[in-house]
């Protein structure tokens, strides 16, 4: 059987996820947009590093409606690079304990920078912040020559820390044989999530991937 469930068939309680990815540049961003969209949810980037005239937040606004709730970042570091790196260059280290969940009732979807194994300083990484946020994660996996590996070291390392991986998801089209072995270790607990390829990132089409996913 398809493992694919609706996400409205689970439990209806606030939902606050964490958006990995299993590496950069994965959709992570274009995934938040459409599930942010889809729960009506707002939207929290910890960590921003580059881009800050056009931030991830920037473009949720853009994506999901300007209307969409955008926390503020607890760091905005100008260098596009390694949130450790971006830090160091402005004179910072960014501390673990200044990171605080913004109090909401509403869902709120939170992205990370990069993949779980991103420095943040020299001793703590992105998996560190999910643990310290005590919230279940998503992981967006992309496809590309080397997607298994990164995706499984991924889901073994959430495993290790005892994270929860609620979704993961597909973002674009895989061979059938990379999603085979990808969903074959997952837990039956994670939801399969697919988002298509789109042609253009416009507001229409977030939207409309978002109604689609309502009828997985
Ligand atoms: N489903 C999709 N359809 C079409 N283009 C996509 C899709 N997902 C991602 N992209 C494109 O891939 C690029 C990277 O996407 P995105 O910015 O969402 O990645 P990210 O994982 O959030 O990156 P970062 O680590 O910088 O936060 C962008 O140019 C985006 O438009
Ligand atoms: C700058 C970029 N867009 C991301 N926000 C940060 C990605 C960090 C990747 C670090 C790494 O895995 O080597
Ligand atoms: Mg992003």
């Amino acid at each position: 059987m398809d493992k694919t469930t609706s996400l409205k068939n689970e439990n209806s309680g606030q939902k606050t996820i964490f958006i990995t990815g299993i590496g950069t540049e994965v959709g992570k961003t274009v995934c938040s947009a459409i599930l942010t969209k889809y729960f009506n949810a707002e939207y929290w980037k910890p960590v921003q590093s580059g881009d800050l005239d056009f931030s991830d937040s920037m473009k949720i606004q853009s994506w999901a409606g300007k209307n969409t709730v955008c926390h503020a970042e607890t760091y905005r570091l100008k260098l596009a690079a390694s949130p450790h790196h971006s830090a160091k260059e402005e004179g910072i280290t960014i501390n673990l304990n200044n990171f605080t969940l913004p109090e909401t009732s509403a869902h709120l979807i939170v992205e990370g920078a990069g993949g779980l194994m991103v420095p943040l300083n020299d001793e703590d990484f992105i998996i560190d912040l999910i643990q310290k946020l005590n919230i279940p994660a998503a992981l967006v996996v992309k496809n590309y020559l080397g997607c298994i590996n990164h995706t499984l070291l991924s889901i073994k390392a959430l495993e290790q820390r005892k994270i929860s991986l609620k979704y993961i998801i597909l973002n674009g089209n895989f061979p059938t044989d990379t999603e085979r072995i990808i969903l074959k270790n997952i837990q039956p607990q994670t939801t399969i999530v697919r988002i298509p390829h789109l042609e253009k990132i416009t507001t229409e089409n977030i939207e409309t991937a978002s109604k689609q996913l309502a009828i997985l």
